[in-house]
């Protein structure tokens, strides 16, 4: 028997059951992933209910647009570097433009690029999001070898969460996430590029959305210890404080808000 739902989104009824099946986009944000974006993109094809695979080239420089597309996804470009966020919000939009009438839109998959033969292994994340349990399932990744980070950026976004929603997830920055539309329109507009995930985590729970954190057996290119890293680290760490700081702000506004409506009533 399946698990009771307990997600926010609207689930599409039994009338939609059968060969009417809900389907699953996969979107594959990628700047500069030439080397890895052919596996990445084979392997999310072979992800179970996923019949779209869609890379956003972020400005790439190198090849990527065209291995991508030899490889079998669609492939739609930016023509300046924008940033993750940018990409995604491209893909969902994309993938909204091809979800057919009549039919339940399709759960999104967020991919990174460079998760190479192991893109497969973010199949988990569909049941819980597909079956209603959940409106947003993130990837829990195993230890990453060459791994150089401190714990500074990823404690920084999880005590945030923490503090505004009460949910304090093992992997705040997790990238790979599958959620439904509803879901994803909810956290729009999303926070700007390495922000996006604290802010997504932020604004769906605040909403009542319901996340989980599903262990995925996923390898990709961790950042070192060197400057190249710091570098990463650094851009990262200011994304997520940007995204932070707004909600927090908006909180304050929205609670000043309650306040005068409450006096007014
Ligand atoms: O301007 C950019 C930079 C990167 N990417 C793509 O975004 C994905 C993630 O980038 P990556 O360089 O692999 O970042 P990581 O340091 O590995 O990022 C970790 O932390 C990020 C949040 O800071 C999350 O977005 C990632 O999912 C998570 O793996 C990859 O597909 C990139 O090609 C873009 O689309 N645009
Ligand atoms: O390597 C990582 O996990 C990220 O770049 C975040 O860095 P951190 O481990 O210093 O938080």
């Amino acid at each position: 028997m399946n698990a009771l739902p307990v997600a926010k989104t609207t689930r599409p009824g039994n009338a939609l059951a059968g060969k009417n099946v809900q389907r699953v986009a996969a979107i594959i944000p990628a700047k500069d992933e030439a080397e890895r974006i052919a596996a990445t993109v084979r392997s999310a094809r072979a992800i179970p209910h996923v019949d779209l695979v869609l890379v956003v080239d972020d400005g790439s420089e190198d090849d990527t647009q065209h291995v991508a597309r030899a490889a079998g996804a669609v492939v739609v470009r930016h023509s300046h570097n924008r940033g993750k966020a940018a990409a995604m919000e491209t893909g969902a939009a994309v993938v909204a433009m091809r979800d057919a009438d009549g039919r339940p839109p399709r759960l999104l998959m967020f991919i990174d690029g460079d998760l190479g033969d192991t893109a497969v292994n973010t199949a988990p994340l569909v049941r819980p999001v597909r079956e209603g349990v959940a409106d947003l399932a993130i990837a829990l990744l195993p230890k990453q070898a060459g791994a150089g980070g401190r714990g500074i950026v990823v404690g920084a976004s999880r005590r945030a969460i923490e503090a505004m929603t009460g949910w304090s997830p093992s992997q705040p920055l997790s990238g790979m996430r599958c959620l439904t539309r509803e879901a994803f329109e909810a956290a729009t507009p999303l926070a700007r590029g390495w922000g996006v995930e604290t802010g997504m985590t932020i604004d769906l729970l605040r909403k009542g959305y319901v996340a989980v954190e599903v262990p995925c057996d996923l390898k990709h290119r961790a950042s070192a210890n060197d400057l190249k890293g710091q570098i990463h680290r650094a851009a990262q760490y200011r994304d997520v404080l940007l995204a932070v700081n707004a909600r927090k702000v908006r909180g304050a506004v929205d609670a000043v808000r309650h306040a005068g409506s409450n006096v007014r009533s």
